[in-house]
């Protein structure tokens, strides 16, 4: 497409702008030490589009755990306001939230959870069987996902007969199943050499993007974090782009 010219046609691309995935507004998260009080996040602000991977990194006990659980509906801020596709959970009951997260939200950890005596296809149509899925229509999905990961000729492998890079491909494979909206990662590769981090990476970033997914991951891996999108820390409880 060629770029726009007028000032109309660029007020037509800002106004055609999808709207983010996420949008953190004012979190505040405090917690008890001793007499007196942590402050983890206060006023963190942050916004993910559709497509945009943005890298979190920041030093040890800065608070990217908490602001993931946050993102991911898994802990609730003291303060401030979470939208997920424009709607704010804060008023959503426990069921709703737990609703929401299972309907539009995928994590990837740094150690993969797949369950051991399953194989891989099985950890994959495992979230879609639980939300409802037929076993053909779940299989299906997960065959293909497990294909875009180029796992297809190791979907019958059980966790234990996968590398450590093949592991988490699946994990993530198995983390997009039901078809998300953000995708939250905590050192996705942080268990992988160097060459297995990239490779396992690209195969993230190529999924996110060709599904439009917002990714927010955490990674203390500079060269991973210069290759995605926009770059973020947490200083004094806020964020900052780097
Ligand atoms: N439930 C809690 N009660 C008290 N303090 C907590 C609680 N959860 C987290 N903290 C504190 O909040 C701070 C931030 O924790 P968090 O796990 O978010 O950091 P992090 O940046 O993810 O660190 P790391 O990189 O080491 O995992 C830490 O000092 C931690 O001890």
């Amino acid at each position: 497409m060629s770029q726009p010219t007028t000032t109309t046609d660029r007020r037509i691309e800002r106004r055609a702008a999808p709207p983010p995935v996420l949008r953190l507004k004012g979190i505040e998260r405090h917690f008890r030490e001793g007499a007196g009080r942590l402050s983890i996040l206060d006023g963190a602000e942050l916004a993910v589009a559709p497509g945009e991977l943005v890298a979190l990194a920041a030093p040890s006990g800065a608070g990217k755990s908490t602001l993931l659980h946050i993102a991911g509906l898994l802990e609730k801020p003291d303060k401030g306001e979470v939208l997920i596709d424009e709607v704010p959970v804060s008023v959503a009951s426990d069921a709703e939230r737990t609703a929401i997260r299972r309907m539009k939200i995928g994590f990837v950890y740094q150690f993969h959870h797949l369950l051991p005596e399953f194989s891989a296809l099985e950890n994959v149509m495992m979230p879609q069987l639980i939300r409802g899925l037929s076993k053909p229509e779940a299989a299906r999905r997960a065959k293909e996902l497990l294909s875009y990961m180029r796992l297809g000729d190791r979907i019958q492998h059980r966790p234990s007969e996968l590398s450590g890079g093949e592991q988490q491909r699946v994990a993530i494979a198995r983390a997009v199943a039901n078809a998300p909206r953000l995708l939250l990662a905590d050192e996705p590769t942080g268990n992988l050499d160097p060459t297995t981090a990239h490779y396992v990476f690209d195969a993230l970033a190529a999924l996110v993007r060709a599904s439009g997914l917002a990714a927010l991951i955490v990674t203390h891996n500079m060269e991973l974090a210069e290759r995605m999108d926009r770059r973020i820390t947490l200083q004094a409880g806020k964020v900052v782009e780097l």
